[in-house]
């Protein structure tokens, strides 16, 4: 088909290349445009678009200039995830309850308040990073906690790994003082946290997970957002009972290859060639044949998870005997002391039943 020029310059990919333009009356005196140089159809982005992004980023900048995060809980995962925030350009005020963990990110320039409250009463947003429900629980309603100085125009985001029932409780005591709450739970582990990789499962006010885009766009490589409070912290159960379940499938392939007089690496090698493949069983494996679990995502908070997602099983009647075994598992790993070890060292808990 042969299209006009004027058809042409409406393609998104339409580009001129050294056009002149040249005005001229005909032989009736109309006015007539030509033009020398050609055009070119390019995937290339047009000045007006590489402008249009610059602008964008300029704007993102100036807003990342101005918020002012709190960050409640420096743990494994609370402190890559801070430390993010202020490499990017956010202003970060830390609380921890073992308040020497804030010292490394005072370094990085984060300011420092002595309870969740000074954190609120400081902060248009603070993001939550706990170990478990109980512990999520105690940091907003106990003594100095969040709800002392929650109020209109603050954000609270918990992106602790908790039950909907926590999640909601939260949601409640927080707009019930007029602040808006959203639950962020993330998939990803130390590494992804500090690569700003996670996963973000998002859930409860609307408008307050938009504002908080750039900041998940530092934590993350992808936000969902999932609806009401409550679906965040059910996907990310249901995520994470995947995975323990599948850690455990896994380790006892691992001791399984090796008592039949296998190589556990040779079983590796051949996991990672067929269908089965993956990030996780290519990055714990090694280190699992070696017997070395430095902690990424510490074995306690696996089970918890377990035991998490069973009685949402429990709740919905759906029968998990797989995963109920992995939660056997993992427990069993925990009596043997492993509990802050890497959740991967519950394959030390299947050597032990088969010693
Ligand atoms: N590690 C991982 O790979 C991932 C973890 N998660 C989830 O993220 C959350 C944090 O995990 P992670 O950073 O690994 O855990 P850590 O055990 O490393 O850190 C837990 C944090 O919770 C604080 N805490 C515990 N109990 C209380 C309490 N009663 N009051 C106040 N603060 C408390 C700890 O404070 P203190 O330093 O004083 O002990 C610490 O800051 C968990 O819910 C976990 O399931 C989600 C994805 C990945
Ligand atoms: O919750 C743990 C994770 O790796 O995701």
């Amino acid at each position: 088909m042969i299209k006009s020029f004027a058809q042409m310059q409406n393609e998104s990919n339409f580009r001129e290349q050294n056009c002149k333009y040249f005005n001229f009356k005909d032989d009736n005196g109309s006015l007539i445009r030509k033009r020398s140089g050609f055009v070119t159809f390019s995937d290339q982005p047009s000045l007006s678009t590489i402008i249009a992004e610059r602008e964008r980023e300029r704007e993102r900048s100036r807003r990342v200039r101005k918020m002012e995060v709190g960050f409640l809980g420096l743990g494994i995962m609370g402190k890559a995830m801070s430390m993010n925030l202020l490499k990017n350009g956010f202003k970060v005020t830390v609380w921890n309850r073992t308040l020497s963990k804030c010292d490394e990110l005072v370094e990085h320039g984060a300011s420092v308040c002595e309870t969740p409250a000074e954190v609120i009463k400081k902060c248009k947003y603070t993001i939550a990073m706990l170990s478990d429900p109980s512990a999520a629980l105690s940091v907003v309603f106990d003594k100095d906690g969040v709800l002392e100085q929650i109020c209109e125009g603050k954000g609270y985001i918990d992106m602790s790994t908790v039950d909907a029932e926590t999640s909601v409780k939260i949601n409640e005591a927080i707009t019930g003082k007029g602040g808006r709450f959203v639950e962020g739970p993330v998939s990803g582990s130390k590494k992804p946290a500090e690569d700003g990789q996670l996963i973000i499962l998002a859930a409860g006010d609307k408008a307050l997970f938009e504002e908080s885009i750039p900041a998940f766009d530092v934590l993350g490589k992808k936000s969902f957002f999932l609806g009401q409070v409550g679906n965040g912290a059910k996907m990310k159960l249901i995520v994470n009972m995947i995975m323990g379940s599948m850690m455990n499938a896994f380790s006892e392939g691992l001791v399984l290859a090796d008592k039949s007089g296998l190589s556990s690496n040779t079983l590796l090698d051949i996991l990672d060639l067929g269908a089965m493949t993956n990030p996780m069983f290519k990055g714990k494996g090694p280190s699992m044949n070696k017997s070395s679990y430095p902690p990424a995502f510490p074995l306690k908070h696996q089970q918890k998870d377990m035991r998490l997602a069973l009685a949402l099983g429990d709740e919905n009647a759906v029968s998990m005997p797989v995963a109920a075994a992995a939660n056997e598992a993992f427990k069993k790993a925990r009596s043997l002391g492993l509990g802050d070890l890497d959740f991967s060292a519950v394959i030390e808990a299947i050597k032990f039943s088969r010693e």
